[in-house]
């Protein structure tokens, strides 16, 4: 019986905040939990060597990537694509969904590795970054010898001089992951953000409890649902159905030549209420600046170009206070990345 699957993420935005667990059975044969809203699990009876978790719709206004894991949902739930891996889909934030915005109360993106029980707020966001650590952890704790893959889908507030790329969460010294590397250039993914520190993101709690290989992939721009091309996200579909349903897949090889890394050179971080930005709000990812502009003000602080090339990524002056508004980033050769 499939069909409250067929429906699984209309149920889920009907269920925001809770959905009782049921299990299906896939055409192929593959159990499907049900776990929560927005949290389904697919186990089939002999799975192959890597346990996936594919979530999208943290920030309930980036639906194309949501569209995307739909539609495969669906080619599974059809018979059309066979599921021979462990398989957690994460729909994060329904209730964000249903209002159209990126968070209700609070950034779900900045709550993970426990942050969530930080102070003494309570909010939607925090019970849901509480629970989805736990199905995480449910997820991968099931095997030690698997290999564990999260993409955590986003798409980003502003145009982007780069429409695709992905942060590669702090690893602390390790090396970065050259097949890894290589599956993101498959995908379409040709520009690679190292982040310089820990974070409270998603694909950091993966990267760090779990061990995986795990990024956040920025899609494109935040568009309404229905105003998605998702045909440019074809490379990256295909990736995903052949880690699904083909278990020898490997991409081709990384080319370094054809992937562009960049490395933080400062984080903007917004302190008070008199943050501002000294640019327009039209301003893309991955523009560059001259040495020295001025880039933004808080009261009696400012922070200016420091370096040669360096371009901003995620400007937002709105963001909560105590949050980053903003990261510079510099450009470094992909020849002398550490990798293993
Ligand atoms: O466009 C923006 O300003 C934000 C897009 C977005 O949601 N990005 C993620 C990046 C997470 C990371 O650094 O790994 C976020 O800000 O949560
Ligand atoms: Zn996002």
């Amino acid at each position: 019986m499939t069909h409250a699957l067929g429906d699984f993420l209309a149920l889920s935005r009907q269920h925001p905040w809770y959905l009782s667990p049921s299990v299906y059975s896939l055409p192929c044969g593959t159990a499907a939990q049900i776990w929560d809203t927005g949290v389904l699990c697919l186990e089939p009876d002999n799975p192959a060597g890597r346990d996936l978790i594919i979530s999208c719709g943290i920030h309930g206004n980036e639906t194309a990537p949501i569209e995307l894991c739909e539609a495969l949902l669906h080619r599974l739930i059809s018979g059309e694509l066979t599921c021979r891996q462990r398989v957690l889909f994460i729909f994060g934030n329904p209730a964000a969904m249903n209002a159209a915005v990126r968070e209700l109360d609070e950034n779900l993106n900045r709550l993970f590795s426990g942050a969530h029980a930080e102070g003494n707020e309570v909010n939607q966001e925090r019970k849901r970054a509480a629970l989805l650590e736990s199905y995480v952890t449910r997820f991968f704790s099931v095997r030690e010898h698997a290999e564990r893959l999260h993409y955590d889908l986003h798409t980003a507030i502003r145009p982007s001089q780069r429409e695709k790329f992905a942060v590669y969460p702090y690893l602390h010294g390790a090396p970065y992951s050259r097949a890894q590397l290589a599956l993101l250039q498959a995908a379409g993914i040709n520009t690679v953000l190292l982040a310089h520190e820990p974070t409270t993101t998603f694909s950091y709690f993966s990267a760090h409890r779990f061990n995986a290989h795990a990024f956040t992939l920025e899609l494109g721009k935040v568009m309404p649902f229905g105003d998605n091309d998702l045909t440019r996200l074809t490379a990256l579909n295909q990736c995903l159905e052949a880690l699904i349903s083909e278990p020898g897949w490997q991409p081709p090889p990384l080319t370094p030549e054809h992937l562009d890394v960049f490395a933080v050179s400062q984080e903007i971080v917004k302190n008070t209420d008199d943050f501002a930005l000294c640019f327009n709000n039209d301003v893309s990812n991955f523009t560059e600046f001259e040495q020295g502009v001025l880039l933004a003000t808080d009261q009696q602080q400012q922070w200016h170009v420091q370096q040669e090339r360096e371009a901003v990524v995620f400007p937002n002056a709105g963001v909560a206070c105590g949050q980053r508004a903003a990261l510079m980033v510099v450009p470094v050769s992909s020849f002398t990345l550490p990798l293993r």
